[in-house]
């Protein structure tokens, strides 16, 4: 740990904390600041951008969520035929979608933010594949829904056909003018949103120093949030997130959270070259944390030049993905025992949100639940030699298959209880600890650019289906593979079209 701590001062670490509150360029390739501390900062804190303080910008947005919030849940902000809007379709990707949905899942089952939310429905529509709305869609009435289309730039291809989509299916049932009343965004291109038809009256706003997966604290997951759980509820979970960057602002090193916590993942996935992590918590209601934190640490430090543009010769960010305990240890845990190395996190939490306890039972369903969360990380840790089986009784033949080499690395991290506030503990340690990682490397964690050819080769693909499918003839001008594909594709007509109006 001493040794990582040099590494810490080498790396200037403090010193890029520091940048990072001061509001400074630190994205230096799209020179923008990265300030998403701001959004959950309190009132009286001064944080400067460009020679003026965010925070009263933030504040005012946040009072415009509150004032908003209240209204739709008491039922004064009515839809088209005079009903109140009891359920929420959130429509965004990534980053305006994935946090979001992630505290959605943990307040879900807490009982103060479940009475809260009461019988309103809260739901995300991420994936342009049809499918995703027909889920999101069925089993909801157009003149009780209220649609939230949340895109940081609003030119995401995926959410705006399905903000289209999901506006069709309001008019075909309430008339072009229900749009006002039942349609809300939240974005930082007011023009477009207005564009699209939007009231930007009913627009909630961010800035471009929030980056999108570092957004859940802005309008993206504030106001889908406070409109399920009051805007109380969410106001701790941004208390508890606060609390979390003044650890890493303040602490020193060796006591600070997200710096000891980005430390070792370097440790582990660049100087040991291990290339996952695996995202593991004891608890139901984090099951869509590793989801989150997956785009949070791989777009972030999935980079492959250093933020001066030379090549890194050495292994940069880590494959995370996880799953929820017990369930993972009945799937891939076996790879995790004896197969590749793979560093886990694992966090538990003291309280369950629902404890059971059936009498006649040895422990608790919560204690039987952490006593795995115990377990694993003991067992990769000591792992099991031959003298142990041995002793055992074990055959020889068996001996191998059942050793257990141990030295495994894992972190534990045990939360008091999973309320708001411990929610935006979480989540602020996790987007510090990818930061600090991406300080080490030297690379900027705060671009995407890997996300790009993707999206302009699927333009070409877009405008080649619409000219076959209008035009007919061969496709020819992709590789051979890519045209076999989509020649294959296009042979079919698309049959039982669904169309709203
Ligand atoms: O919020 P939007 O502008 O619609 O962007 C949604 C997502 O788009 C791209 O995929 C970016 O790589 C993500 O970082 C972003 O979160």
């Amino acid at each position: 740990m001493s040794l990582l701590l040099n590494l810490a001062k080498e790396a200037e670490v403090e010193e890029k904390i520091r940048q990072m509150f001061a509001g400074e360029h630190i994205n230096q390739t799209e020179n923008r600041a990265v300030l998403h501390v701001a959004l959950r900062a309190p009132k009286d804190e001064v944080i400067t951008f460009d020679g003026k303080n965010v925070v009263p910008d933030v504040h005012q947005v946040l009072e415009k969520i509150k004032v908003f919030s209240d209204k739709v849940r008491s039922g004064e902000w009515v839809g088209a035929t005079g009903k109140p809007l009891t359920d929420v379709v959130c429509i965004g990707i990534g980053g305006s979608f994935l946090g979001p949905l992630f505290v959605h899942t943990a307040l879900q089952t807490e009982p103060k933010s479940a009475e809260a939310a009461g019988n309103r429905q809260l739901r995300f529509l991420s994936n342009v594949d049809p499918v995703d709305i027909s889920l999101n869609l069925d089993g909801l009435q157009p003149e009780t829904t209220l649609v939230v289309v949340v895109s940081k730039t609003f030119t995401t291809a995926e959410t705006m056909l399905n903000a289209r989509t999901v506006r069709s299916w309001i008019i075909s049932s309430l008339g072009e003018s229900a749009v006002a009343k039942h349609m809300v965004a939240v974005s930082t291109n007011l023009k477009l949103v207005g564009e699209f038809g939007i009231n930007t009256d009913n627009a909630f706003g961010f800035w471009d120093w929030v980056g999108g997966r570092y957004s859940v604290c802005s309008a993206v997951g504030v106001l889908p949030l406070a409109l399920q759980y009051g805007f109380e509820n969410v106001s701790q979970f941004l208390q508890g997130a606060w609390d979390m960057d003044t650890c890493f602002r303040d602490a020193p090193f060796d006591e600070n959270i997200p710096v000891l916590l980005g430390l070792i993942t370097t440790w582990n996935a660049t100087f040991l070259g291990f290339s996952s992590r695996a995202i593991l918590p004891y608890c139901q209601a984090l099951s869509k944390l590793a989801p989150h934190i997956q785009q949070v640490s791989m777009e972030s430090n999935g980079k492959g030049v250093t933020i001066e543009g030379l090549p890194i010769p050495y292994p940069t960010g880590q494959i995370d993905f996880g799953e929820p305990g017990t369930n993972g240890q009945h799937s891939f845990y076996q790879l995790i025992h004896q197969g590749r190395v793979v560093p886990c996190d694992f966090i538990g939490v003291i309280k369950s949100q629902h404890p059971v306890y059936l009498k006649g039972e040895m422990v608790s369903n919560h204690d039987e639940l952490m006593c795995n969360f115990f377990a694993q990380a003991d067992a990769l840790a000591n792992g099991k030699t031959r003298e142990e089986l041995l002793t055992e009784g074990v055959s020889e033949a068996l001996v191998p298959h059942k050793t257990f080499t141990g030295n495994r690395p894992s972190s534990s991290i045990l939360l008091p209880a999973l309320t708001p506030y411990t929610v935006g503990q979480l989540l602020s340690m996790y987007e510090h600890q990818v930061a600090v990682q991406g300080f080490i490397l030297g690379v900027n964690s705060f671009d995407q650019w890997g996300v790009e050819l993707g999206k302009v080769l699927a333009l070409k693909v877009r405008k080649q289906v619409s000219k076959s499918r209008t035009e007919g003839g061969k496709v020819t001008d992709f590789n051979y593979s890519t045209n076999y594909l989509l020649n294959r594709y296009l042979q079919e007509k698309e049959e039982n079209t669904e169309t709203f109006g």
